[in-house]
């Protein structure tokens, strides 16, 4: 195994220091490291953050493989600075068993570059109508602690009250993609100002705050744990807020991408713009913005959502929704949140390795920590060009913008599985 010696890095935006990487971990840390024998990396310039932990990453294995597989969706998270990421559960056949979180867990221990985790979904198919085999998913190889039916709410308050109490026994968290069905049947889009002019129909901000509200309630209940995926209102914080204060156990995340594109975006008919839940308003941005600043958001996670051109290069109406997200996520933030580094380290890995118990994940470079940590150029601009990004889709909603940040390394165990700003293999 090589050794490598970081030179003169900014660790999480302190002073510049060393690093020496040896045996999978952080080694050393300290000015002036001298080590026989190791890689010497300049690293002046660059800031070393813990390994970037998406909890929420679409990678279509088994199923769609023509949109991505576990290695390609690995590979765009290693380049994206991740170390880590949870698949979801809405893959064909859906990872409702044993069998084919196994599956998918075991292609991520082949890829080799990043840790895999998958996610269950808590109805057998998605279908809302019944529990999946949550036990049997814990127990398996893949050790499943969050389930979800993303892509689909479990919209029945009894099924979900009885998924969140039967997950009680393993510490297990319900994820819960927040959208009454019955609100939004035929939505297109956000419901407001746009949506009237363009005459498309709505997505009410109320389907989703209905149910963070019934959940929470839920959750409060039973005493049990829930996350909320993709919050993407001003109303939503509100609830969440809400019950934070009274000490209910929920954690929530908000993607990039609602961070900042407005609803306007549907003007162009560009289906690159369509995800659900839809691009919400610019006030709804200030307030999410403000949330994940103040906690009320625990974390950022991309809802990386990769589909096949013929998914996405038709009709607005046909169109799938999701947006790609794990190449752009840390650019995005540093755009949004600027140079608030512990803030980043916070809301991108060290919290989200936390909710979703990844050891060895989400820890600061210090010596003897496994050596899962990324390098960021934070003066570099780089130009999105989907042609060029790692992912087998294209349906990067950045593209020819022109970002802050590039990702110079990452490192998997103290094994580089980004050099130089590319993929080692
Ligand atoms: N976020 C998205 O717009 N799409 C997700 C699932 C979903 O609809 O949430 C996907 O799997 O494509």
């Amino acid at each position: 195994m090589t050794a490598y010696l970081v030179k003169g890095v900014s660790v999480v935006g302190a002073a510049p220091t060393d690093l020496l990487i040896r045996d999978g971990v952080v080694a050393e840390v300290g000015a002036g490291l001298t080590a026989a024998g190791a890689t010497v990396l300049d690293a002046t310039g660059l800031v070393a953050l813990p390994g970037l932990v998406d909890l929420h990453t679409h990678l279509r294995e088994p199923g769609r493989e023509d949109a991505e597989t576990v290695e390609s969706g690995s590979r765009a998270a290693a380049l994206g600075g991740y170390t880590a990421v949870c698949a979801m559960a809405n893959t064909s056949p859906v990872a409702d068993t044993a069998g084919v979180v196994e599956q998918v867990w075991r292609l991520g221990r082949e890829a080799g570059l990043v840790d895999v985790q998958p996610i269950g979904a808590v109805t057998v198919g998605l279908a809302g109508e019944r529990l999946a085999e949550l036990g049997a998913m814990a127990d398996s190889a893949a050790r499943v602690r969050i389930f979800s039916d993303d892509g689909h709410c479990v919209a029945d308050p009894k099924l979900m009250r009885r998924a969140l109490e039967y997950v009680k026994a393993f510490d297990g968290i319900i994820a819960q993609h927040a959208e009454e069905p019955r609100l939004t049947e035929g939505a297109q889009m956000h419901e407001g100002e746009v949506s009237t002019r363009l005459g498309l129909t709505g997505w009410p901000a109320v389907a989703e705050e209905a149910i963070i509200a019934r959940d929470v309630l839920l959750a409060e209940h039973v005493g049990s744990r829930l996350h909320v995926c993709h919050v993407s209102t001003a109303g939503s914080v509100e609830v969440l807020r809400q019950a934070k204060a009274r000490g209910v156990r929920v954690t929530a995340e908000v993607t990039p991408h609602h961070l900042l594109l407005t609803d306007e975006r549907a003007a162009t008919y560009d289906p690159v713009y369509k995800v659900n839940p839809p691009l919400r308003t610019a006030a709804d941005i200030a307030a999410l913005r403000a949330a994940l600043v103040d906690g009320v958001i625990d974390i950022v996670a991309t809802d990386h959502a990769p589909h096949a051109v013929e998914d996405k290069e038709c009709e607005w109406a046909y169109a799938r929704p999701g947006m790609l997200g794990l190449e752009t996520a840390l650019s995005i933030a540093l755009d949004v949140l600027g140079p608030e580094w512990d803030l980043i380290a916070e809301r991108m890995s060290r919290t989200p390795a936390r909710i979703a118990g990844l050891e060895g994940h989400g820890l600061d470079p210090a010596p003897g920590v496994p050596a899962n940590l990324t390098l960021v150029d934070p003066a570099a601009r780089r130009v999105i060009e989907p042609a060029e990004l790692a992912s087998r889709s294209r349906n990067t909603p950045y593209a020819r913008m022109t970002l802050p940040g590039r990702i110079v390394a990452t490192f998997l165990r103290g094994e580089p599985t980004v050099l130089d700003g590319k993929a080692v293999k």
